[in-house]
C-alpha cells in the first residue's frame, strides 16, 4: 500500500472561525467552512464551535460533502480539578466522537494553561508542572486512555504552547511516565517549531506512539517578534504566527518523508489558525492541499 492511501488529509475549522477567539471569523458560517474544505480536496475535518453536536445532524451535513470526522479537541483539567469532572466531560466527548466514527480523541491539559490569556507572555509565563501535577496528569491520562479503549479508541496527547507540556523535555517526561498502550501522542509541527523544538527528532523518537498529526507552518519573522515583544499566544495568532504548510519557515519535505517512512496510518490535519479577515480560509486551505500534493510524491514512497 502506498503512503498516499494510508495517510488521509483533513482540515481544521479553526481557520474559518477560531475556537480560542470566536470573534475571529464570526461571520463565516458552518456550511461555508465544510463546503470549502471539501472543495479544497480534504476528506476529513475536526470539530469547531459552530458544528452541530448531534451526530445525526452533523452526519447529514458531512456525508454529502464526503467529509469524515478525524477527531476533536478535549480540554482536561487533571492538575487543577477533581478527576471526576474531567471524566464526566471526557465520556460525553468520547461518545460523540465514537458516534461520528473517529478513532482518536485529542486531549490537552488545560490546568495552569495560559494559552487562552490575551495579556500573558507565552514564553516567559508558561506553566511548569510540579511533581504532584505530573503525577495527577500521568495517572489521569492513563485513566482517560482506558475509558477510550472501552470504545476501541485512543487518546492522543496535544503538546501545546503556553501549557505544561510544550517542550521536548516535557513531552519526554509525559511519554516516559505513561503507558504506550494507554497514552498516544499528537504531533503538531507548528507548536513544536514555535517553541523551538526539533520536530523530526520528536517524530523519530515517538513514532510508534504518534497516532494523529496537525500540520501548521510558522512565519519566522512573526515568531521572533512574539518572543521579543513578550506577546501572548493569542496575540501571536492574531499577528499571524501560524500559517499553512508551504507558506512559512518549515520544510515539510523531510517531515513528510519521515512520516511516510514510519508507515504512519491516519490523519494529517491542516490546522493553521490565523485571522480569516487577513488570510482567506478557502484560499489558504487550497494552497496547503496543493503544496501537500506536491510534497507527498517527493517523499519517493508513493
Ligand atoms: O489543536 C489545536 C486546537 C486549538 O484550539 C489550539 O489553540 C491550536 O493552536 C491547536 O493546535
Ligand atoms: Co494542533
Amino acid at each position: 500500500m502506498s503512503a498516499e492511501t494510508k495517510i488521509k488529509f483533513g482540515c481544521a475549522p479553526i481557520a474559518w472561525t477560531n475556537d480560542d477567539m470566536p470573534e475571529l471569523g464570526r461571520e463565516n458560517t458552518f456550511e461555508q467552512c465544510i463546503s470549502e474544505m471539501a472543495l479544497a480536496g480534504y476528506t476529513g475535518t475536526e470539530i469547531g464551535n459552530k458544528y452541530p453536536r448531534d451526530p445525526k445532524t452533523l452526519k447529514s451535513y458531512l456525508e454529502p460533502r464526503n467529509l469524515q470526522v478525524a477527531s476533536a479537541w478535549f480540554s482536561s483539567f487533571l492538575t487543577t480539578k477533581p478527576f471526576e469532572e474531567t471524566k464526566k466531560a471526557f465520556i460525553e466527548h468520547r461518545d460523540f466522537l465514537y458516534a461520528m466514527g473517529a478513532k482518536v480523541i485529542v486531549v490537552s491539559e488545560q490546568g495552569h494553561s495560559i494559552q487562552g490569556q490575551m495579556e500573558t507572555p507565552v514564553f516567559e509565563a508558561k506553566p511548569v508542572f510540579t511533581d504532584a501535577d505530573w503525577d495527577k496528569l500521568t495517572k489521569g491520562l492513563e485513566e482517560l486512555g482506558e475509558l477510550a479503549h472501552e470504545k476501541d479508541m485512543e487518546i492522543v496527547y496535544h503538546h501545546h504552547m503556553g501549557t505544561g507540556v510544550q517542550t521536548t523535555a516535557e513531552i519526554e517526561r509525559l511519554m516516559e511516565n505513561t503507558s504506550p498502550e494507554k497514552v498516544s501522542l499528537l504531533f503538531d509541527t507548528g507548536h513544536l517549531v514555535f517553541s523551538g523544538e526539533n520536530p523530526i527528532e520528536i517524530y523519530q523518537k515517538y513514532q510508534s506512539r504518534i497516532k494523529h498529526i496537525h500540520f501548521k507552518d510558522i512565519r519566522e519573522t512573526v515568531a521572533k517578534e512574539v518572543k521579543e515583544n513578550q506577546d501572548s499566544f493569542l496575540v501571536g495568532v492574531k499577528k499571524g504566527v501560524f500559517t499553512v504548510p508551504g507558506d512559512g519557515m518549515i520544510d515539510f519535505v523531510p517531515i513528510m518523508k519521515t512520516i511516510a517512512e514510519s508507515g504512519y496510518e491516519g490523519w494529517i490535519v491542516v490546522e493553521a489558525e490565523q485571522d480569516p479577515a487577513k488570510a482567506n480560509p478557502f484560499e489558504y486551505a487550497l494552497k496547503a492541499k496543493k503544496y501537500l500534493n506536491e510534497v507527498l510524491p517527493r517523499t519517493q514512497l508513493v
